[in-house]
C-alpha cells in the first residue's frame, strides 16, 4: 500500500458505509463512517480527513452543505461524491476537474474503493510534484514560486516569455511583499543570462547622493572619498540582470541619468571621461502608482514609457486566494526544515482564518506569520491559537453582519448548533471565555451557563 490515509465516509446507507469502511480499512486506511450530515460536520470540525467519500442525499442535511466544509481545500482533502442524485452537468464537470471525483450510484463497493484509492494517489502525486518543484527551484539557487491561482499562472507564463526574449527592460508592479524580487530573479534564472550575475539594489534605501556611483561606479579621485576606481552595478552585472527595486523613489536627477543608460546602453563612471558599454537586462519594480507620480511630476514620463514596455503586474494576495494555503504549506515545509520541526498541516479553522484575512503585507506577512507560529508555538498542526490575534479578530469582524445561515427544510437540532457555536467561539478566542462570550454577543454569565449546560465546564 502506498499510503495510510484518514478517510471519512458520509453515507446514509449503513450497509454500504460499513462494507466500504471494512474494505478500505483492510487496505490499511483509517476509516470512519457516519450516516448523517450533522455527524459529518462535527467530525470535520475536529479534524480534516485526507479524503471524504460523500453521498449528497443525507437524512438531515443537504450533502452540498457538508461538501462546502472541505470543498475549497484542494489536495488537502479531495472529495469523492458518490450519489444517486441527478446532478447538473456543470456540477459534474466541476467535480471531475477538481482534485476529487464523481461516481454515480448505485455502484459496487469495490468500484467506490478503487475511485477512492485513485483519488488519494493522484492528490499524493500532485503534492509530491509541487514539493519537487520547490526543491528544484531551491537547488538552482532560485526560490520556488508558488503559483496555484489563475492570476499567478498568467504571471509565470509572462515571466517565461520575457525570460526567453531579448527584452532589455521589464517593469514589475505590485504592492509590497507580493513577490516582485522573486519574479525578477525568476526572469533572470530562467533566461540565457542565468550564468551571469543578478545584481539587485533598492533605490529607496541608498541615499540619492550615493546611488549614481553605486549604479555607474566612479573613477579614482572622482570625489573626496573615491580612493580607488570602483565599478558600478551595471558594469558588475554585464551579461546579466540588474534589478532596480523601488524605482518610484529614485531622485529626478538620477532618473535622467538612468534614461540615458537605457537609451544608449553606455555610460560614464562618475568622474570618468570615456564611455563604458554594457549588456544588461534591467528589471525595475515599484509599489507606487507611477502614473500618479508622473502627474505630480516626481517621475519622468520618458523614463516611465522607456521602462514600462513590458509590464508585469503582481496582484495582492487577497486577490488570489487560491495561493494562500499552498503558500502557507510551502512555508511550513521550509521552516520545518530550518527549525527541525514536524508540523504536518493546518487545522480547518486556521485554514479558514488564513483564507479570510486581507493580508495587507501580502506574502511577506504570511511568511512571517507561519515562521512565528512554527518557532514559537505549534506542534503537530498549526491551530487558530498559533495565529496572531489580529488575524483572528479581523476574520471575526468580517464575518459579522446579516446571518447567511439557511435553515434546511428538514430542520436542525438547535442544541447541536448551539454547542458547535460555543466550541468554535472558544477555539477562536483561544479559550478566553470573556472574548468567546463577546463573539456570541452574550454576557459572561449567560455564556458560562451555556458552557455548563453543554458540558464544557
Ligand atoms: N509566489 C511565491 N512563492 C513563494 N514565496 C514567495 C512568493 N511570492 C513572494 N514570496 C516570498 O515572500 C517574500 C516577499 O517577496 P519579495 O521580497 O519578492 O516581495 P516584493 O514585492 O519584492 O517586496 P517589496 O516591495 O517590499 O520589496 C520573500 O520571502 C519571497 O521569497
Amino acid at each position: 500500500m502506498e499510503q495510510r490515509a484518514n478517510i471519512l465516509i458520509v453515507d446514509a446507507d449503513q450497509a454500504l458505509g460499513v462494507a466500504l469502511e471494512q474494505l478500505l480499512g483492510s487496505q490499511g486506511h483509517l476509516v470512519q463512517w457516519c450516516g448523517t450530515g450533522q455527524d459529518a460536520l462535527q467530525r470535520l470540525a475536529n479534524c480534516t480527513p485526507d479524503l471524504m467519500i460523500l453521498d449528497l442525499q443525507l437524512p438531515d442535511l443537504d450533502g452540498w452543505h457538508v461538501y462546502e466544509q472541505v470543498g475549497d481545500l484542494g489536495d488537502a482533502c479531495p472529495v469523492v461524491v458518490a450519489t444517486g442524485r441527478d446532478l447538473p452537468e456543470h456540477a459534474v464537470t466541476t467535480l471531475l476537474n477538481g482534485p476529487g471525483d464523481y461516481l454515480r450510484k448505485p455502484a459496487p463497493v469495490e468500484d467506490l474503493a478503487t475511485v477512492a484509492q485513485r483519488t488519494l494517489e493522484n492528490s499524493r502525486l500532485r503534492k509530491e510534484l509541487a514539493c519537487l518543484r520547490c526543491q528544484k527551484g531551491e537547488r538552482f539557487n532560485q526560490s520556488a514560486i508558488i503559483a496555484c491561482s489563475r492570476e499567478m499562472h498568467q504571471v509565470l507564463e509572462m515571466v517565461q516569455k520575457v525570460a526567453d526574449s531579448d527584452a532589455s527592460t521589464v517593469f514589475i508592479h505590485g504592492e509590497s511583499g507580493t513577490g516582485k524580487e522573486l519574479v525578477a530573479r525568476a526572469i533572470h534564472y530562467q533566461s540565457a543570462r542565468a550564468d551571469q550575475p543578478f545584481m539587485a539594489i533598492n533605490c529607496a534605501a541608498v541615499p540619492s547622493t550615493l546611488l549614481e556611483s553605486e549604479l555607474l561606479g566612479h573613477e579614482k579621485g572622482a570625489f573626496t572619498d573615491a580612493k580607488n576606481l570602483k565599478k558600478g552595478l551595471f558594469e558588475l552585472a554585464d551579461g546579466g540582470t540588474v534589478f532596480l527595486d523601488e524605482i518610484g523613489d529614485m531622485d529626478p536627477a538620477m532618473q535622467a541619468k538612468l534614461l540615458r543608460v537605457l537609451e544608449e546602453r553606455s555610460f560614464r563612471r562618475v568622474g570618468g571621461t570615456r564611455d563604458v558599454c554594457v549588456d544588461v537586462r534591467i528589471v525595475s519594480a515599484t509599489n507606487r502608482d507611477l502614473r500618479k507620480a508622473m502627474e505630480d511630476k516626481s517621475f519622468r514620463p520618458d523614463l516611465y514609457y522607456r521602462i514600462g514596455v513590458i509590464p508585469i503586474h503582481l496582484p495582492p494576495l487577497r486577490e488570489r486566494r487560491d495561493d494562500i494555503l499552498p503558500l502557507a504549506e510551502f512555508f511550513i515545509r521550509q521552516f520545518n526544515r530550518e527549525f527541525s520541526k514536524q508540523v504536518q498541516g493546518i487545522s480547518r479553522m486556521a485554514q479558514k482564518i488564513l483564507l479570510e484575512y486581507a493580508w495587507p503585507g501580502n506574502i511577506r506577512e504570511l511568511r512571517n506569520v507561519i515562521e512565528r507560529a512554527i518557532i514559537l508555538e505549534c506542534e503537530d498542526q498549526l491551530l487558530v491559537e498559533n495565529l496572531p490575534r489580529e488575524l483572528v479578530s479581523q476574520s471575526v469582524e468580517d464575518n459579522r453582519g446579516p446571518l447567511n445561515f439557511q435553515l434546511p427544510p428538514e430542520g436542525v437540532d438547535i442544541e447541536e448548533v448551539e454547542r458547535e457555536l460555543l466550541r468554535q467561539a472558544l477555539e477562536m478566542a483561544r479559550g478566553n471565555q470573556t472574548q468567546a462570550a463577546k463573539l456570541l454577543h452574550l454576557g459572561i454569565d449567560a455564556f458560562r451557563y451555556r458552557m455548563k449546560k453543554f458540558g464544557f465546564l
